[in-house]
């Protein structure tokens, strides 16, 4: 994914698990939405819920289902129930198996120590995006926790989604220092595990924008 020009930064909101996340997403203009399909997630929706929470969601909304080392056939029976745009690999999924479900797909890279981003990115160079999250041992993700993002090369950072412990507060920093193409966002709009914040969600929508005209102010 190559973004040469980058006219606003674009949002996930990820974890969705009620009808009233959505209408709060989507009144406040993100971009996609995010239902995780890892049953260890305080967060984890049933294909049947997503199905539900998809019916809800407008035209020009990107649905986004997340797995993390699913099978295949776990991957395709969740595919037939929910109308996702988009699949999210957060595992150690390799190219050939995410490239396998005839769906447009990111995948998600964990900032572990020592790892190489721009050989991940010639590795994952089918993928139809790179998300970086913050790594924690023993978690798949979702872990609220930032990384440091000086370790972004700059030539990588507007292909990225940038994800890991963003939150309202933080955000606009985010978007002016790392200049991604979108940022990802879970527990920084929750009120608590699982269950999303309108408020948050609306201050967060105001961070990106902020990030987004400090990004754009010359000099
Ligand atoms: O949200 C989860 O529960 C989750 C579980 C397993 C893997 C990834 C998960 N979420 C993704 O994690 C990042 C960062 O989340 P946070 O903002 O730090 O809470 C984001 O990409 C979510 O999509």
């Amino acid at each position: 994914m190559k973004q040469n020009h980058i006219p606003r930064t674009r949002v996930k909101i990820c974890g969705l698990t009620r009808v009233s996340d959505i209408a709060a997403v989507v009144a406040a203009g993100a971009d996609a939405v995010g239902f995780v399909f890892h049953p260890a997630s305080p967060r984890a929706v049933t294909p049947e819920q997503a199905a539900g929470l998809c019916r809800a969601l407008p035209p020009f909304v990107t649905a986004v289902g997340l797995f993390v080392d699913a099978s295949a056939e776990t991957i395709d029976a969740t595919l037939e129930q929910a109308p996702l745009d988009l699949i999210q690999f957060h595992g150690n999924e390799s190219p050939e198996f995410c490239s396998g479900f005839g769906r447009r797909w990111i995948k998600a890279l964990r900032m572990r120590p020592g790892i190489d981003l721009a050989a991940e990115r010639e590795r994952f160079a089918g993928a139809d995006g790179l998300l970086l999250d913050a790594y924690e041992p023993g978690r798949a993700g979702g872990t609220g926790q930032c990384f440091d993002w000086a370790r972004i090369p700059p030539d990588i950072a507007p292909e990225i989604l940038l994800a890991g412990g963003l939150t309202p507060e933080n955000v606009a920093e985010a978007i002016e220092r790392v200049r991604p193409y979108g940022v990802d966002v879970s527990g920084g709009v929750e009120a608590a595990r699982g269950l999303k914040d309108p408020e948050l969600i609306f201050a967060f929508m105001q961070g990106v924008r902020d990030g987004d005209q400090r990004r754009h102010q010359p000099g």
